[in-house]
């Protein structure tokens, strides 16, 4: 399909997405077939196939049966055969993730046996100052990211070792020229860096990632392969630094009927479209794939935008929402208007 639309830089400065041409509303303008790194949470890692994302309450079940057969207990659960054999055969990494799974769990347990030792205020890693956390606060900390000791994680934070682990596969896959340059390490560097305005709202967080890369390292410290990605903690940080704000949460309804977050997956050219308060296009996810919609007339030039949160909201609570979340005060034209900007 050729393109509808080109990458440019927007009044405001960031990059978007503008259409090329007229567009008709209800054109498919872009699927993005498989995200460049994802994790399903460990509790819905039988519920829901690692990777299509099928949740196996719609087909009436309870979990999946069809196991990757890896050494480990925290194995990956697929909704078929074909499921499976596609992702082995697509570079998932067969041998290299059931290494990686059971060297986390190896890893885990020794970690949690010895915090079982010692005590609660024990935790080692600091949080930084309250003041407005600074770039050169982020370098310093992370130049020291091989002296924090490793401490057992909480539940979110081993979530985000096994997201990156699956990103640190992908890449050495990549540089062993098993997987396509589609979709590269490269590519996913182009997205937004938000690390600095994600520390400054969270600062507890830059103890958390580093407490993150210290685990990930005694991972690789068990599967030799991936050594090259942690040499320095720069592919980590790298990483870290583009999850906050491009991410997509795999949400489902759940047995109850409300929408659950199952995991996230990073898609690198989804994450270049802009949000708007009133978007001109939708996003649909279809199994593991993303697809994006016009949702109205579209005229050449015009901005093709989605939206980041729920629209029903007065727009104090939308701005306040996209601030708090997804680290930026927004500037779409309804925004504008309705605080009486325009
Ligand atoms: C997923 S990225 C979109 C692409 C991004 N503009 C870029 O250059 O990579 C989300 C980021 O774009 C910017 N952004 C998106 N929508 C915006 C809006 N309505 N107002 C201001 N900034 C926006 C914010 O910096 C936000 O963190």
């Amino acid at each position: 399909m050729a393109s509808l639309f080109s990458r440019q830089t927007t009044s405001w400065g960031g990059r978007g997405l503008f259409a090329t041409q007229s567009i008709p509303p209800g054109t498919l303008i872009h699927t993005c077939e498989a995200p460049f790194a994802s994790v399903v949470f460990r509790e819905f890692r039988k519920e829901v196939c690692a990777r299509c994302f099928a949740y196996a309450f719609d087909a009436k079940r309870n979990t999946w049966n069809v196991r990757l057969d890896v050494r480990s207990g925290n194995g990956m659960w697929f909704c078929s055969d074909e499921c499976r054999d596609e992702w082995v055969e697509e570079g998932g990494g067969g041998e290299l993730v059931g290494q990686v799974n059971a060297a986390i769990d190896r890893v885990a347990r020794s970690l949690q046996k010895e915090k079982g030792k010692a005590k609660e205020h024990d935790r080692t890693v600091s949080h930084p100052p309250t003041t407005d956390v600074t770039k050169q606060h982020l370098d310093e900390a992370w130049a020291n990211a091989d002296r924090v000791p490793k401490e057992m994680l909480d539940e979110m934070e081993l979530e985000y070792a096994r997201f990156i682990l699956s990103a640190l596969i992908r890449r050495h896959r990549e540089q062993a020229g098993v997987v396509s340059e589609a979709n590269s390490w490269d590519d996913m560097l182009e997205l937004q860096d938000n690390e600095l305005p994600y520390i400054q709202s969270r600062p507890h967080a830059l103890a958390s990632q580093l407490r993150v890369f210290a685990f990930v390292c005694r991972v690789v410290a068990i599967v030799p392969a991936l050594a090259p990605s942690v040499t320095t903690p720069q592919y980590v940080r790298e990483l870290l630094a583009r999850d906050p704000g491009n991410v997509f949460g795999i949400y489902e309804q759940n047995r109850t009927g409300d929408s659950e977050m199952f995991g996230w997956s990073m898609y690198v050219s989804a994450s270049f479209f802009n949000h708007d308060c009133s978007p001109n296009v939708k996003k649909q996810r279809s199994g593991r794939a993303l697809s994006f919609y016009t949702t109205r007339d579209v005229a050449a030039g015009d901005e093709l935008c989605t939206n980041y949160i729920d629209l029903d909201e007065p727009v104090h609570k939308r701005r306040e929402q996209l601030a708090r979340n997804w680290y930026f005060d927004c500037v779409c034209a309804k925004c504008r208007a309705e605080s009486g900007e325009v």
